[in-house]
């Protein structure tokens, strides 16, 4: 049984070469987590107090401004970090995403690249050999997979990293954005990958900052806020409060078909003007 509770957790981060006395005055600014100045070393308190339980089945989007914690709770779920106090009991194999350049080796070629990033992801070499030929095809890099990674762009890169990891079996998928730096056409092509392999993975936790992908991969969210939760409900209601508008309004007839929704009747009847 594919599952995640986290139960009142908490994630410390002391800061021990930050200067204490200049910390103290407040300076009020809009992102990162709560900065603690009670004690010697200041801490800031990068998860605060979250709770929640994830099961088969879900598909949770994560949003909130820079600094609110969405990559640290990714982390807890991930078993990367643990928990300051409270707790965070993760049941299944878990495919962490976080930075597409991660697990690459400069030294070695794409294709030996393509094993052992699969591995990292928890794959077997076996299952790897089996998807290397599908995973070179999608790449489009050809004779590009025999040079060492160092020789590639970046776009290449992302390109080989996004080819394996749409091609790993995950019971539990922590998605990072990162997946910028690509070209239209490829990333439209990665897009049913990306979906795919959402459809075959128990539970999904993605973070982002792009209404169009969320709503193409989650059909639910949780709201980040100074470390804590915010909100959490549907897409939709959990993206209207954190942008204090309906994501719909500004989307075009085609993308709200795209995704089989229902435009904002308000919009609809006063000519798309509220
Ligand atoms: N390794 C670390 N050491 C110290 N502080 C950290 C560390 N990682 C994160 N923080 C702090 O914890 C808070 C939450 O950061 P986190 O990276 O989880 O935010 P985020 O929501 O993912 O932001 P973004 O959207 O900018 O990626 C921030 O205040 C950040 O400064």
């Amino acid at each position: 049984m594919v599952s995640i509770d986290v139960h009142n957790a908490y994630v410390d981060f002391p800061i021990f070469d930050a200067k204490t006395r200049s910390m103290k005055k407040k300076v009020l600014g809009k992102v990162g987590g709560k900065i603690g100045t009670e004690t010697k070393v200041p801490i800031i308190e990068a998860l605060h107090d979250v709770t929640l339980q994830l099961r088969e089945g879900d598909r949770v989007g994560l949003v909130g401004h820079n600094g609110a914690g969405k990559s640290t709770l990714l982390r807890l779920l991930s078993g990367i970090y643990e928990p300051t106090r409270g707790s965070a009991k993760i049941s299944g194999k878990i495919a962490p995403v976080f930075d597409l350049g991660i697990g690459m080796d400069p030294e070695i070629s794409g294709l030996e690249n393509i094993l052992i990033r699969g591995l990292f992801l928890g794959m077997t070499a076996k299952q790897m050999e089996a998807r290397v030929d599908d995973i070179a095809e999608f790449t489009e890099l050809g004779d590009y997979l025999q040079m060492p990674l160092r020789t590639y762009s970046t776009g290449m890169r992302v390109r080989l990293a996004l080819g394996v990891v749409t091609s790993i079996d995950p019971e539990i998928l922590i998605l990072d954005e990162g997946i910028g730096a690509v070209d239209a056409a490829f990333l439209n092509k990665a897009k049913d990958r990306l979906k795919a392999l959402v459809k075959r993975s128990g539970i999904l936790v993605f973070a982002s900052h792009s209404d169009e992908f969320l709503f193409e991969l989650c059909d639910s969210a949780i709201w980040m806020d100074e470390g804590h939760v915010k909100q959490r409900g549907s897409l939709r209601d959990v993206l209207t409060g954190y942008k204090g508008r309906d994501p719909f309004e500004n989307m075009s007839q085609e993308t709200l078909e795209r995704f089989g929704l229902e435009p904002d009747p308000v919009a609809t009847t006063n000519g798309g003007q509220g």
